[in-house]
């Protein structure tokens, strides 16, 4: 979900495995030369999925990265399989009300353009939640815990061939 740390937590484990890490929202930014909002504005929310799918089929094709999606690519069934079957996806579980503490001061994302953004997340956190259940290899919750700790949870809930080659530190 938008605010549940995706670009922040998947940076740091991406370094802690020294593998690339991909942003999509980023990716697609730079494809497109313009902001994520502008996209919503120029095309509206179906044209940014569109695109949004196509920059997800193409990284899930790249071999050993860490890549944050956007918290809406669950929206496609495509993706969903795509994401899914092609990589190991993690779940950054958060409340309603912790993402509105994260999200309360931000400027970005549009679909937090609203009246009342604060319901907006509760309800699509509440519509999504099945999806990414649905998707999700492993699931983390990431309340309030500082985001080393998050990190090392999903790094002990690898699997080993995941995990960076120890061999040079043998004897
Ligand atoms: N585990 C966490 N605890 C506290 N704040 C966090 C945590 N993860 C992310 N944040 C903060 O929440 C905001 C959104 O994080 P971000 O990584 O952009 O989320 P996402 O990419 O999932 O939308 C940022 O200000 C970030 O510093
Ligand atoms: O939840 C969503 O539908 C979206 C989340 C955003 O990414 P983050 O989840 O990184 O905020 C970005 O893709 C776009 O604003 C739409
Ligand atoms: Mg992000």
């Amino acid at each position: 979900m938008m605010g549940s740390g995706k670009t922040t937590v998947g940076r740091r484990l991406a370094a802690r495995l020294g593998r690339r890490f991909v942003d999509a929202d980023k990716e697609l930014e730079s494809r497109c030369g313009v902001p994520i909002a502008t996209i919503f504005e120029l095309e509206g929310e179906d044209g940014f999925r569109r695109r949004e799918a196509a920059v997800i089929d193409a990284l899930t094709r790249e071999p050993g990265i860490v890549l944050a999606t956007g918290g809406g690519a669950v929206l496609l069934p495509e993706n969903r399989e795509r994401l899914r079957d092609r990589g190991l996806v993690v779940f950054l579980r958060a409340g309603a009300a912790e993402l509105w503490q994260r999200l309360k001061r931000d400027r970005v994302r549009p679909l937090l353009r609203t009246e009342n953004p604060r319901q907006r997340i509760a309800d699509l956190l509440a519509a999504r939640e099945p999806l990414y259940r649905e998707v999700a290899h492993l699931t983390v919750t990431s309340g309030r815990a500082p985001i080393d700790a998050l990190v090392a949870d999903i790094i002990g809930r690898l699997p080993e061939a995941m995990l960076p080659d120890r061999a040079e530190d043998s004897p």
